[in-house]
């Protein structure tokens, strides 16, 4: 196998606001280039915390106390501030989970577009803007010349996290971090939003981490999937395989809680109390405790 894109090892955090509670609990995995990985699990498993990590964005109150990112060669966790910033933007960069705050409402999507292009890549502002139409283009927006003009509040949730979409891809990063980005949209457009996702990651080349609570998701649009819960690594494999074959009881609990995207009419059967005290008593978390 060639050498991963991304390569995560041994990642500790705690959060002091807690008085120093564990986040993260030795997580390890890795990412080729051009692969689609999620990260899933329930609210608090850490999915948020190993993106902000990736992003040079933790919280002053969460501590990582060991383990390495390796990004190519840099290990981004010990990388001055200046090459963190270059690669921040450049080679990694975000797709937001809300769409509604994520664009600067005082500028037109023009501006939102072309800054990268100009100040990172030195395009010209004309080719800036042809290489802007592209991209909307890209993401399925039509008239592209009215929605460069327009300010975000004149446009759809949809639209603006279309236009997110082709701001993230907007540099060629080698790697996209999308958190959650379909929460905030419902289903219809939801699925529209995965399509477009998968669409342009693979048309670009680019590998994606896709943080999710939703098995669904994954089944759609991941290539491979690690489940977290309590900040620890509970399973990790090929998506198929993972929902396919699960090999531990709470991976296979969750799919059996649905909701399905492929058993749209499967009722919900939430994962028993039991399940949670083996993960608790394997983690090694005491009761009532972290
Ligand atoms: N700013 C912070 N400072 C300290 N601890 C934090 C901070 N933000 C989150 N945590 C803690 O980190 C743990 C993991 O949170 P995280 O947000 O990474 O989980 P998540 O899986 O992304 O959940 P969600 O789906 O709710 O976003 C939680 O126990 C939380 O209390």
């Amino acid at each position: 196998m060639t050498e991963p894109l991304l390569s995560i090892t041994g990642l500790n955090a705690v959060s002091d606001r807690d008085g120093g509670a564990p986040i993260l609990r030795d997580v390890s995995l890795t990412l080729q280039r051009g692969e689609v990985r999620g990260l899933v699990g329930e609210s608090g498993a850490g999915k948020s915390t190993i993106a902000k990590a990736l992003l040079g964005i933790l919280p002053r109150t969460v501590r990582v106390t060991n383990g390495s990112i390796l990004f190519e060669s840099h290990d981004l966790l010990k990388l001055p501030a200046k090459q963190l910033r270059d690669i921040m933007g450049n080679e990694i960069s975000l797709i937001p989970q809300d769409p509604q705050t994520a664009l600067n409402p005082g500028r037109r999507i023009e501006a939102q577009l072309t800054d990268g292009l100009r100040l990172k890549r030195g395009l010209s502002s004309r080719d800036a803007r042809l290489r802007a139409l592209k991209l909307l283009a890209e993401v399925h927006i039509r008239d592209p010349e009215r929605v460069l003009r327009a300010y975000p509040h004149e446009l759809s949730g949809g639209m603006r996290q279309r236009i997110l979409i082709a701001a993230a891809f907007a540099l060629e990063p080698k790697l996209v971090v999308a958190d959650e980005p379909t929460t905030a949209l419902d289903v219809t457009v939801q699925k529209q939003i995965l399509r477009l996702i998968r669409g342009l990651q693979e048309a670009h080349g680019t590998a994606v981490i896709f943080v999710t609570h939703d098995l669904g998701v994954v089944a759609q649009i991941c290539d491979t999937v690690t489940l977290l819960y309590a900040g620890k690594v509970i399973e990790d494999g090929r998506t198929a395989d993972v929902l396919g074959n699960p090999q531990h009881i709470y991976t296979k609990s969750l799919i059996a809680a649905g909701p399905r995207y492929d058993r749209p009419d499967a009722g919900l059967t939430p994962v028993p109390q039991a399940v949670f005290e083996q993960l608790r008593s394997e983690i090694g978390i005491r009761e009532g405790g972290r």
